[in-house]
C-alpha cells in the first residue's frame, strides 16, 4: 500500500482560547473537558478524504500541532514553526483581546523570534498583508455556547474582521459539543474545505514546487509586499 502523505496544520492562540479542545475534536469527532494546559506543544493526526466524493479523492494525514499559548515559552517555542502549511488561528468569543492578539500570533509564527519586532509587525497590521501569504489560513472562535451567535457576530463589527481583512474563512464552536464538527454541518464543510486547500497548495500546485512560506530558501512571493521575507 503506498504511504499515505501528510501536511502540516498549526493551531496558534492564547492560552485558554480553547486550542486542545479543539485539536481534540477535529481528529475525533468528540470532546474533552477538562484539558490540562499545553505546555511546548501536542500533535494530533486527522485522516482526511481530499476531495471528498470526486474522482479525485485521496486519503492525507493532517497533522494538528497543537502549540502551548502561555507567554512564558514565547522564545522557545519557534522550534515548531518550520515547514508549516496550513495555519488555524483560534480565539475565545468571550474575549475580544484573544482575537486581536492573533495579528501577534501571526508575526511570531512568521518571524520565529516572538511577535515582538515592531517594525515587521507593522506590515503585517496591514490588509495587503492577506495577499502576500500563501498559506492557507481559517479562523476558529471557540466557546460559543458562552458567547452566542449576536455577540460573536458583534466582536468581528467591533473590533474589526481579520478574517475577512486577510481573506480567510472563519466558523464559530462550541468544542465542548461533540456536534459542532458532525459530519455536513457547514462548520465541518468549511474545515474540510481549508484541509483541501491546504493540500492542494502543498501537493496539487502546478509548478511542483512547495509553497510553504515556511522554507527558509523562498522569500515571500507577493507582488504585493515584496518587503517581506523569513528571518531566521
Ligand atoms: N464553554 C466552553 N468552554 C470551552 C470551549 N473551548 C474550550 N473551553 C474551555 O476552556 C478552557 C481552556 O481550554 P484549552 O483547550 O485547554 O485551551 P488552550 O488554548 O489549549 O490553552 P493552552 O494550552 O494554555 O494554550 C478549558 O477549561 C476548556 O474546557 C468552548 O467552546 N466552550
Ligand atoms: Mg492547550
Amino acid at each position: 500500500m503506498a504511504a499515505i502523505d501528510k501536511v502540516k496544520v498549526l493551531l496558534v492562540g492564547d492560552s485558554g482560547v480553547g486550542k486542545s479542545c479543539l485539536t481534540h475534536l477535529i481528529a475525533h469527532n468528540e470532546p474533552i473537558h477538562n484539558p490540562s494546559w499545553t505546555v511546548g506543544c501536542s500533535v494530533e493526526v486527522k485522516l482526511h478524504e481530499f476531495r471528498e466524493g470526486t474522482q479525485h479523492q485521496k486519503s492525507y494525514f493532517i497533522e494538528l500541532w497543537d502549540i502551548g499559548g502561555s507567554s512564558n515559552h514565547r522564545s522557545t517555542r519557534s522550534v515548531f514553526y518550520n515547514s508549516v502549511h496550513g495555519i488555524i488561528f483560534v480565539h475565545d468569543l468571550t474575549n475580544r483581546k484573544s482575537q486581536q492578539n492573533l495579528k501577534h500570533w501571526l508575526a511570531e509564527v512568521l518571524n520565529k523570534e516572538g511577535g515582538k519586532n515592531k517594525q515587521v509587525y507593522d506590515e503585517y497590521d496591514n490588509e495587503q498583508f492577506a495577499g502576500s501569504t500563501m498559506i492557507p489560513m481559517i479562523f476558529i472562535g471557540t466557546k460559543l455556547d458562552l458567547a452566542g451567535e449576536k455577540r460573536a457576530n458583534g466582536i468581528d463589527k467591533g473590533g474589526g474582521d481579520i478574517a475577512q481583512d486577510w481573506g480567510a474563512d472563519k466558523l464559530y464552536l462550541d468544542c465542548r459539543d461533540g456536534r459542532s464538527l458532525s459530519p455536513g454541518s457547514s462548520a465541518s464543510v468549511k474545515l474540510s474545505r481549508f484541509f483541501d486547500k491546504v493540500i492542494e497548495m502543498r501537493f496539487h500546485r502546478h509548478d511542483g514546487m512547495s509553497p510553504s512560506i515556511f522554507d527558509k530558501r523562498r522569500p515571500f512571493s507577493s507582488p504585493m509586499s515584496p518587503k517581506l521575507y523569513m528571518t531566521d
